[in-house]
């Protein structure tokens, strides 16, 4: 059974043996029971104090005794930035959904990348990844070293097991995991889901302006979990990403031996559907904005490293107003996913469940020709977009594919003619 406890960057307390969370400091000189603290900084340690991340672990062994990491080859289709393999063309793209693996694959076997922006090495921009996999962690453990993880399961519960405790992330939830924290996730079958690496700012709540102070992602349905963790003594493979490589070294433990936690750096789950969309209800389609979830600033003020954007069932109001999202050209890069359904721009098909688009920096997209007309036509009636679930990882940096991806039979060769067949408008004589 996993336990949550609630709130958005909350500064929580959490022992799961009573008596192992020091009181009224963080590093006695013996912690109950022979237990090690540990700080975990996600934050510089002179971070605001509104910004500032850390967590105190008190674990059965100090994490520090092992042996040298050595590289090694698991993922070869994980790739970090800057993606430099290949040129980066200004096309619309698109893919069809990944195939589930023929072989055995687990979640980070499975992890292959689309594309991304910035540096791993100076902590901008993010990496865009999408995992197929069909196998659990077996004695295998995780960190990103490099970013913060924003994962949106699209097919498969993920059972995600931490050093600060164990969630359950269905589709239509996410999962936000601190950089550095050592995670193992367990599959009931084959899985698919996409994957923000964050090399940049950790993800906040964004600001809410005129709307007040309720409203989009309410701090209090992010879920954190409580301490949780297992006397395991056996051979754990640890895998590090560490500066866009895989490395590996063995432990002689679980180090899931963490009894007890406090503090604000944590990992947690978000279930979309808390999402309180808020929209029109007189005229015109507004920026997409309003449905963002989470956003990672860079250090230009409202323009993000990486807005987390959803596009949820909400109802359709608007009067006299072309109500699916207009033609645009963005400054911002978009990298989209869906998790279920019909996507309201393309209802001409070829955005599939499972399936991803990417429209960069200024480039001209918009709905579909199908969509369009739909829209051109319809009788306009209160309308409730329902049974969907699309979502944009939208970016001040141009997003790069991959080679990989722009490599792969998924990709989609036929993109542009979604827009094909417009009628030209008629000017009078
Ligand atoms: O391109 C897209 O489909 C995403 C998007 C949706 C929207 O409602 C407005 C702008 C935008 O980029
Ligand atoms: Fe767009």
């Amino acid at each position: 059974m996993t336990q949550y406890q609630t709130g958005f960057l909350n500064h929580f307390a959490t022992e799961a043996v009573p008596g192992a969370l020091p009181v009224g400091q963080n590093s006695p000189q013996r912690p109950s029971y022979g237990l090690y603290a540990e700080q975990f900084s996600t934050t510089a340690f002179t971070m605001p104090r509104v910004q500032n991340r850390r967590s105190w672990l008190y674990r059965m062994r100090p994490m520090a005794a092992h042996a040298p990491f050595e590289p090694i080859d698991l993922a070869p289709r994980l790739a970090s930035a800057p993606f430099t393999d290949a040129p980066v063309s200004p096309d619309r793209l698109r893919w069809d959904p990944l195939p589930m693996p023929d072989g055995s694959l687990d979640w980070v076997e499975g992890l292959v990348t689309y594309g991304g922006n910035g540096d791993v090495g100076t902590g901008a921009g993010i990496a865009v990844h999408v995992y197929a996999a069909n196998r659990s962690m077996d004695r295998r453990v995780f960190q990103s070293s490099d970013g913060e993880l924003l994962i949106a399961p699209q097919i498969g519960t993920l059972h995600i097991k931490t050093e600060m405790g164990r969630m359950d992330v269905p589709p239509g939830h996410i999962a936000l995991i601190p950089r550095g924290l050592r995670f193992s996730v367990e599959l009931d079958g084959p899985s698919r889901g996409y994957v923000c690496e964050n090399y940049g700012a950790h993800f906040q709540l964004p600001d809410l302006g005129p709307i007040g102070s309720n409203g989009l992602a309410n701090p209090r349905d992010f879920e954190t979990p409580v301490a949780w963790y297992e006397d395991v003594e056996a051979e754990v493979e640890f895998i590090q990403k560490f500066q866009g490589r895989l490395w590996r070294t063995m432990l002689d433990h679980s180090p899931f031996d963490v009894v007890a936690w406090h503090g604000n750096t944590a990992p947690c789950r978000y279930d979309l559907a808390r999402f309180n969309t808020i929209g029109t209800i007189s005229f015109d389609h507004p920026d997409p904005s309003i449905f963002t979830v989470l956003t990672s600033p860079s250090e230009i003020a409202g323009t993000a490293n990486c807005d987390f954007v959803i596009f949820p069932p909400r109802w359709m109001v608007a009067e006299d107003t072309f109500r699916p999202p207009w033609f645009h050209r963005n400054i911002m890069s978009e990298f989209m996913g869906l998790i279920h359904g019909v996507y309201d721009a393309k209802e001409g098909g070829g955005f599939t469940p499972g399936g991803a688009s990417l429209h960069n920096q200024m480039n001209a997209h918009g709905p579909d020709a199908v969509s369009t007309r739909a829209a051109m036509e319809a009788e306009l009636a209160p309308l409730k977009i329902d049974g969907t679930l699309a979502f944009m990882f939208e970016s001040r940096w141009v997003i790069r594919p991959t080679a990989h991806a722009m490599a792969i039979p998924e990709k989609q060769d036929d993109y542009d003619n979604c827009w094909d067949g417009f009628v030209k408008a008629q000017l009078p004589l």
